[in-house]
């Protein structure tokens, strides 16, 4: 019986993270994060790209483009999108989980949601690094054993 678990093989990752601006308290946080898991293991700061965008709405748009040229093993999106007090919320948040799904299933290559979605600012704040963890680093976490589980897979 094989188990394929994306335990990490040792080879070089390259990782490109699309964040955005928007609510830049939260979304600095949440790139120092993944930054951080990356780092911890075993992927080189120099294999790590960052582009930063306006909001989340166009991180879609940028993510693709970075998955498409080929240059990464994986894509990780980060973003804040916070309720205001009109319906803005629910188009920015359908917009970019949509986009963002839409560019790993349309290149194969391992895109991470890290965009946050959250009705109050405290709640942004919990996860990106304080009471209920970083999604940063989580995205970190799952890009690297989705790498190495399609490599695994690669092999078969
Ligand atoms: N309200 C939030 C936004 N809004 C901006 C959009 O993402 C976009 O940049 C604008 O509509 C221009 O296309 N963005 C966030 O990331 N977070 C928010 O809370
Ligand atoms: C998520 C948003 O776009 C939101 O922060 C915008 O705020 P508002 O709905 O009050 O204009």
């Amino acid at each position: 019986m094989t188990i394929f678990n994306g335990k990490y093989t040792g080879n070089q990752r390259k990782i490109a993270i699309v964040v955005a601006r928007f609510n830049s308290f939260v979304t600095e946080e949440l790139l120092t994060g993944a930054q951080d898991g990356l780092v911890r293991h075993g992927v080189a700061t120099a294999d790590i790209d960052v582009a930063w965008v306006p909001g989340a709405f166009e991180i879609p748009t940028i993510a693709k483009q970075l998955a498409a040229s080929g240059r990464y093993d994986g894509v990780i999106t980060l973003g804040a999108v916070i309720r205001g007090e009109t319906s803005h919320y629910d188009y920015v948040c359908g917009a970019v989980s949509r986009g963002v799904a839409e560019v790993g299933l349309a290149t194969g290559v391992p895109t991470m949601f890290g965009v946050l979605t959250t009705d109050t600012v405290d709640q942004a704040i919990n996860r990106a690094g304080v009471k209920s963890g970083n999604k940063g680093t989580d995205c970190a976490l799952s890009v690297l054993e989705m790498i190495d589980l399609k490599r695994q897979l690669a092999t078969v």
